[in-house]
């Protein structure tokens, strides 16, 4: 019997994450409900470093992160370079809210990339295990 098939190969490797990462990002700087709270402070500097021209390249590094960091964690070739989550988040006090409101606009980008039921949990369930590193530090 052939082994099973990655998570990885079954949301579409390398450019099925990154449509998910994508729209993630997109769905994350459309986010209303969070005005004036951490969400809205730790990623303005992000994106007026962006805008400014200080650092054009500092949203396309975390995106081009985040993808090997999923692509590492849902067993595929890709190899995470980036910070720890506990070092990626501290200093930023993620609130329970500001993590619920990030996590479901990971789920709108799931529903829209179509990822059936059973990858669509067995992805949030990397992203919850992170939870703990992310919020309140
Ligand atoms: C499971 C949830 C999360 C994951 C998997 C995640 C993933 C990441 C990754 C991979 C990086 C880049 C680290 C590096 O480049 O070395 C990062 C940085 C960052 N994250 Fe998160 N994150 C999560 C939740 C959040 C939340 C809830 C917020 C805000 C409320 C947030 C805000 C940021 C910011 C502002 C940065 C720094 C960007 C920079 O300075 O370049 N993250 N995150």
């Amino acid at each position: 019997t052939p082994a099973p098939a990655t998570l990885y190969n079954r949301i579409g490797q390398a450019d099925g994450i990154a449509k998910i990462v994508d729209q993630l990002i997109a769905n994350v700087g459309a986010e209303t409900q969070q005005t004036n709270t951490v969400m809205l402070r730790t990623h303005k500097p992000m994106l007026d470093a962006v805008s400014s021209g200080a650092d054009p390249t500092r949203l396309q590094r975390l995106r081009n992160h985040f993808i090997d960091q999923l692509g590492e964690a849902t067993g595929g070739p890709l190899k995470y370079t980036g910070m720890n989550m506990l070092a990626a988040h501290k200093g930023m006090m993620i609130t329970e809210n500001e993590f619920a409101v990030w996590r479901q606009a990971a789920v709108s980008s799931l529903a829209t990339n179509q990822l059936p039921t059973k990858e669509k949990a067995e992805l949030l369930a990397i992203l919850d295990a992170m939870k703990a590193d992310v919020v309140g530090h």
